[in-house]
């Protein structure tokens, strides 16, 4: 090369290099300090391919033989690595020169673009994993994945308030003691799980000291951490919905549709087993009253009440549910016989009676209660419903006419 070009190659920013057939560099300017960390004399003299990030030596070793074959290679794109070890993406045009037996490289370092491109790709897989996430396990492990392609990352775990409870913990082998051991995070990189108003917990980072991480990193990991928190706020709603459709807010208890799912349960073993069983409607009387005399807010107490001493009355594996306003119903499996059924009436009654201390005063409430038995009045549960609705009905009917005489 003469003096002139010697002088324009130097103050080039680009990377120029001279290669022979067999691959030795015979030539490299001064901008390779900055795109690769060596000095030009610590280049030269060495095979190129000795550079090359070992993922892309099969497909450069192609390109470069297409180039000897006289085929000029424009925008080819490969990877190299610097000399403190971290990863150079470059960008080609090379041409054979004949006359001088050499391979004319020009590389650009596109390396700033391509992690640009990483971190989107990386953020968008992120976001995706989020969207589609059905528990948090399965976030945390998508997340560690993707992020370990991002940055130079050993362990990653989810730390749950309140309690600082892991939800996730996964330290790269051997960097934390003992396999299996859970690592020990309390000193890890951390960023808040939080959306507007509301902190779950922490995301934490195992990096080798916080100043592996660039800015950009940074942004990404909490990114992550503020995609984590909206799927633990989704699962949690999502888990609170679960629970309002099949249980009642008030008492606790199962709501209408969870008792017809248990009482079909009940007859199908019924059926296997040629076991019985009884279902009671119950009705509170003249409630109604009570939210006139004293308010809604010691209404709903009082159903409370009523809902905890009927469960008091059966067995554990017996079902009681709210239908809604003063109506309860209760499963009884494995009962026999009506007078076993009314055993366990005799006692809802007494334990409903007791005197209930509310509003200040010593209340007392009543209910009317309705007795079906399966299978013999019916094994379909509205048939079976209708039945014990109208058992407690005629009780109803009874009392009131019971106190009409006794007033009268
Ligand atoms: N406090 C409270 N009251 C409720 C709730 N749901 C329904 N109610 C009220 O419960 C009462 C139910 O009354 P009814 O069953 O019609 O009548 P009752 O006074 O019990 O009379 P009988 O059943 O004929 O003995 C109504 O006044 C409803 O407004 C609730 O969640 N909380």
């Amino acid at each position: 090369m003469n003096n002139t070009l010697h002088r324009l190659a130097d103050l080039l920013l680009d990377v120029v290099f001279l290669v022979e057939e067999g691959g030795r560099i015979v030539y490299v300017n001064p901008a390779c300090t900055a795109v690769f960390g060596y000095q030009p004399d610590e280049m030269i003299g060495r095979q190129i391919l000795d550079f090359i990030h070992p993922g892309d030596l099969q497909r450069t070793v192609a390109e470069m033989a297409q180039v000897a074959r006289g085929r000029p290679g424009f925008g080819f794109e490969n990877r190299y690595l610097r000399k403190d070890g971290s990863v150079a993406h470059i960008m080609w045009s090379a041409r054979w020169s004949d006359e001088d037996q050499l391979r004319i490289g020009v590389a650009r370092d596109i390396s700033e673009r391509k992690l640009a491109e990483q971190r989107l790709a990386g953020m968008l897989a992120l976001s995706t994993a989020a969207q589609g996430a059905e528990s948090l396990e399965a976030l945390f492990v998508a997340f560690h994945g993707i992020l370990l392609e991002l940055m130079p990352l050993r362990g990653l775990a989810a730390v749950l308030d309140p309690g600082a409870r892991v939800a996730y913990a996964a330290a790269m082998p051997g960097v934390d003691g003992a396999a299996g051991a859970p690592p020990d995070t309390s000193r890890w990189f951390a960023e808040p799980m939080s959306t507007p108003g509301m902190k779950f917990g922490e995301l934490r980072f195992d990096v080798e000291h916080a100043a592996v991480l660039s800015a950009h990193d940074r942004d990404v990991l909490q990114f992550a951490a503020a995609q984590a928190a909206t799927v633990i706020e989704r699962l949690a709603l999502h888990a609170d919905l679960a629970y309002a459709a099949r249980y009642d807010e008030l008492t606790g208890l199962p709501n209408r549709r969870l008792f017809q799912d248990r009482m079909q349960s009940a007859f199908a073993r019924s059926r296997r087993d040629r076991s019985r069983g009884a279902l009671l409607f119950i009705d509170l009387d003249d409630f109604k009253r009570v939210n006139d005399d004293y308010g809604h807010a010691i209404g709903d107490q009082l159903l409370q009440a009523v809902a905890r001493r009927i469960v008091s009355c059966v067995r554990e594996c017996d079902t009681v549910a709210r239908l809604g306003g003063d109506e309860f119903v209760a499963l009884l499996e494995n009962v026999d016989t009506m007078e076993q059924a009314q055993a366990v009436v005799a006692k809802i009654h007494q334990a409903i009676g007791k005197p209930l201390p509310l509003a200040g005063v010593r209340m007392q409430a009543a209910a009317s209660i309705g007795i079906a038995l399966y299978p013999e009045h019916g094994d379909a549960t509205d048939h079976l419903m209708r039945y014990a609705d109208q058992a407690m009905y005629a009780c109803k009917a009874a009392h009131k006419a019971e106190n009409r005489s006794l007033a009268g």
